[in-house]
Formats: structure tokens, sequence, C-alpha cells
């Protein structure tokens, strides 16, 4: 029986050190049988690019301000377009994904890109440094290092989360908590929450695509 092969998009923002993970993963068979196809990212200067094209994988800089400049008067036009051509290069782009893993993607996705995602069954996970419920949103980890400090909370953590319309509210894939220490300094915070990243975000793609390939083995 030949072994099941699951392509990923990545989808980035910024320098790309979990995007690194997830690559390190495919290439050491840890995501066994799985290949990143495309990275895309919303920022021209995304160390993550020059991440991607060292490992060969193919890349798109998808850039909401000409969005912007095209819809000056309404923002919600052009991210809906934004979202809507982001849709159109995933699902014109050869292999098609069976997976798109958000990995410090700091935009906010409309129905325009998560109708036609599912009415494809690409599912969307997400990568957020926080727990169920709890700092969704940008900027989590500063402000739970600034809750351990002002009101005493004794841990926060990391979790990989299915992507819906609501911010960050998506069923939880996996979860990890992370204590917070008295008198540890942000950057020493977001040292030990990257590292917990690192390793959540092969887990939780891992997971996935085990379902997926569940459900292939059904069909
Ligand atoms: N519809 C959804 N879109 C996204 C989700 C989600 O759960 N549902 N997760 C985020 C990732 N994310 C936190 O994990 C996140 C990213 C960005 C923002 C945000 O406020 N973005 C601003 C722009 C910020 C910037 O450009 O620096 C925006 O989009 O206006 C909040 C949460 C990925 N998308
Ligand atoms: N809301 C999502 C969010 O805040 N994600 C944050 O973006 C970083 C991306 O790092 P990377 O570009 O090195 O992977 C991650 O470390 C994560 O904390």
């Amino acid at each position: 029986m030949t072994e099941q092969q699951f392509n990923l998009t990545v989808l980035i923002s910024g320098n790309g050190s979990n995007l690194q993970a997830l690559i390190d993963a495919c290439a050491s068979g840890t995501l066994p049988n799985t290949r990143i196809t495309h990275v895309i990212s919303n920022r021209k200067a995304a160390y993550g690019l020059e991440r991607a094209t060292r490992a060969s994988i193919p890349t798109t800089y998808h850039n909401l301000v000409a969005y912007k400049k095209k819809h000056p008067d309404n923002t919600d036009t052009a991210r809906a377009q934004y979202d809507a051509d982001l849709a159109n290069i995933i699902l014109t782009s050869t292999p098609r994904p069976d997976l798109i893993v958000c990995a410090g993607w700091m935009h906010i996705v409309t129905a325009s890109f998560l109708t036609p995602m599912a009415e494809a069954g690409i599912k969307i996970i997400n990568l957020h440094p926080a727990l169920p419920g709890e700092f969704a949103g940008a900027g989590a980890i500063e402000r739970a290092w600034k809750a351990g400090h002002e009101q005493g909370l004794k841990r926060t953590g990391v979790m990989i989360h299915e992507v819906i319309a609501e911010v960050d509210a998506g069923e939880a894939v996996v979860t990890q908590e992370v204590e917070l220490r008295e008198g540890e300094s942000l950057e020493a915070l977001e040292e030990r929450m990257h590292g917990v990243e690192h390793g959540l975000i092969v887990e939780g793609t891992r997971r996935v695509l085990e379902g997926r390939g569940k459900e292939r083995g059904s069909r």
C-alpha cells in the first residue's frame, strides 16, 4: 500500500522560526510523509520567506497594502478582496494543500477566505501563544507576562487551534501550559514560549494530519 503524502501550505508574517520547526520536522520524519509545498507571507521582509527559499519551498508575498490603495474608502472591501484572492492563490496551486498552518500569520482572515477553504475541505490551524479563552489576539505573551506580574497569574501556555471567524476561539487541537516565574523578564518568557511553540506546532500538525489519514482510509 502506497504511503499517504500530505501537503502543507504555511502562512507567515515574520521570522519564521515556527515555519523552520515544520521544515525540520518534515525533513527528519517527525512529520512523516509530509512536505511544505507553499509558504505565503503578508509581509515582504518576513525572514521566513528566506527560510522557505533555502528549503526550496515556493513562496508568495501577498500584500494587503495594494488592496487598501484600491479601496481607500472601504477597508472591509479591501480585506474581503484580499482574502478572496488569498483563497484563490491556494486553491489554484498545485498540489493543493491538505492543511493550512498559520505560523505567526498576523492577519485576521474573514469569511471570504474561510468559506472557500471549508468548501474545499481544507482545514486551517493556528499557533497562538495562550491557552483557550485567554489573551486572544496580538501581543498575547506580553499580556500574560503583565498579568503574572500585576495580577499574580501563575501560568499561561500555547495552543494550536482550528481557525474560525472569531479570533483564537476555534477548537483546540493541542495545548501546553507554561508556568509564569516571579521576576522573570519578558524576553526570558518569550524565549521559553517560543521553545514550546516549536514543539507544539509540529504536534498539532501531526494530530490533524493523522485525522486526515484516517478520513482518507475510511473512504
Ligand atoms: N479569523 C481568524 N483569523 C485569524 C485567526 C483566527 O483565529 N481567526 N488567528 C490569527 C493569529 N492571531 C493570533 O493567533 C492573530 C493575528 C493577528 C491579529 C491582529 O490583530 N491582526 C491585525 C493586524 C496586526 C498587524 O498587522 O500587526 C489585523 O489583522 O487587523 C490578531 C490575532 C490569524 N488570523
Ligand atoms: N497571534 C499569533 C501570534 O502572536 N503568534 C506569535 O508570532 C510568533 C511568530 O514567530 P515566528 O515567525 O518566529 O514563527 C510566534 O512566536 C507567536 O508567539
